[in-house]
């Protein structure tokens, strides 16, 4: 197979879809790789390195969609890569379709087989969203801190404060990666850390994990208030795979926080939890003032710490990509069902349930899109 690896063109977006060590694997079993001029840089790998694996360096975008049969990338398309999508063509990258309905529109209208990091699944884990979940969780606690420094917009507090000053008050919304990632950070930095979340088991779990260093509280409405009414720092980490984030953190909550305090509401890839967190913001410009009140709201929070990102990122999406190099796409999703989860648009039917029903269009499984396709297998 073909693999092509275009530069990605989102704001800030330094990660890169395979290292010169994945190349190496595609090429040991007899694949093809095609990389963009430049694509590496921003992770530390030149062309070279590159070039030295094996890859060929191709100078264009335009020609690395046009001459490969599998794209793989980090995040999803923008809107000038849409006139690369074509029929058959195999996507494999982040998608985040719930958020992204023009995208959605796009893959459908092209019948691209369009395969989401996010929603491939093994055992309610998700393997491919996990370690960029650990990068923004320990990003999470770290930009709010930073964030809450007088010169940076905040109010001005310490999160560990010092003998004779409280300590800060971190609210975490979700205690799934995302939230135990900046829990640990968190807990590091000295705050005062409590972690809600809708599931009793998890909370237990959690509970068992970091001991008296956190509290927990069950997800509803009026702990949520109360909560975020003392956080100096809120960070919002929930997920219902492949769905639009629930909006938990209202307009009246944000409102009773102090002035200076911080939201990172890390979600915002699927729509953001927190009603105030209305848009997302880049790299460049991360971040925006509502009720006094600093919102982050950067969908790509790995993107600027590409080397750790790109290296963590790939060394669980290589083993997926060489399966469906190896075997050819429909073999691949018929014989492993994670891959088959990860399956978001195929034949121009949205495959994925919680897609699907937020986008509104109607819910095609995948092996009913693929019935002639998977026939065999
Ligand atoms: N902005 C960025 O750059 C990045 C964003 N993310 C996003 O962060 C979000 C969280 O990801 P993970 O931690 O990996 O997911 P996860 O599935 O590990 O954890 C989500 C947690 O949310 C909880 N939850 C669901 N509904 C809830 C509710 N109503 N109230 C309280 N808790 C609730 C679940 O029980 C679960 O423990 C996802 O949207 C993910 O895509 C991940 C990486 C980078
Ligand atoms: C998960 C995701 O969207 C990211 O790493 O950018």
């Amino acid at each position: 197979m073909i693999i092509g690896v275009p530069k990605e063109i989102k704001n800030n977006e330094n990660r890169v879809a395979l290292t010169p060590a994945g190349v190496v694997s595609f090429l040991s079993v007899g694949h093809k790789v095609l990389v963009e001029k430049d694509a590496g840089l921003g992770s530390g790998f030149t062309n070279e390195d590159y070039a030295n694996a094996g890859a060929e360096i191709i100078d264009n975008a335009a020609d690395v969609w046009a001459q490969s049969e599998m794209i793989m990338k980090v995040k999803e398309p923008l809107e000038s890569e849409y006139q690369y999508f074509r029929s058959g063509l195999i996507l494999f990258t982040y998608l985040h379709l719930a958020a992204e309905p023009t995208l959605a529109q796009a893959l459908k209208d092209k019948d691209v087989i369009a395969i989401a990091y996010e929603t491939v699944a093994v055992n309610r884990t998700l393997p491919l969203l996990t370690p960029m979940s650990e990068v923004a969780g320990r990003m999470a606690a770290q930009i709010g801190a930073q964030f809450l420094q007088k010169t940076n917009g905040g109010q001005g507090i310490l999160l560990a404060g010092v003998p004779g000053v409280n300590r800060g008050k971190v609210t975490i919304i979700g205690g799934g990666i995302v939230g135990t990632n900046a829990a640990k950070i968190a807990i590091g930095l000295g705050a005062d850390v409590t972690i809600i979340d809708v599931s009793a088991d998890r909370l237990r779990q959690l509970d068992d994990i970091f001991g008296n260093q956190i509290k927990t509280l069950m997800s509803n409405p009026f702990n949520i208030a109360e909560a975020v009414k003392e956080a100096d720092l809120l960070i919002g980490a929930v997920l219902i795979p492949g769905a639009k984030a629930p909006k938990l953190v209202t307009e009246e909550m944000v409102k009773t926080m102090k002035p200076g305090s911080v939201i990172v509401d890390v979600a915002i890839d699927q729509g953001g939890s927190v009603v105030t967190c209305d848009h997302v913001t880049t790299h460049d410009n991360p971040t925006f003032e509502k009720y006094g009140v600093v919102h982050y709201s950067v969908a790509n929070m790995p993107g600027a710490v590409p080397r750790t990102s790109t290296i963590a990122l790939t060394n669980v999406t290589v083993p997926y990509a060489l399966q469906i190099a190896n075997k050819g796409v429909f073999k691949a999703i018929a014989e492993n069902q994670a891959l088959k989860l990860g399956v978001n648009v195929a034949n121009g039917e949205i495959t994925y349930e919680a897609v699907a029903r937020d986008l509104g269009y109607e819910y095609v499984p995948v092996e009913k899109a693929l019935e002639k396709e998977l026939a065999t297998y």
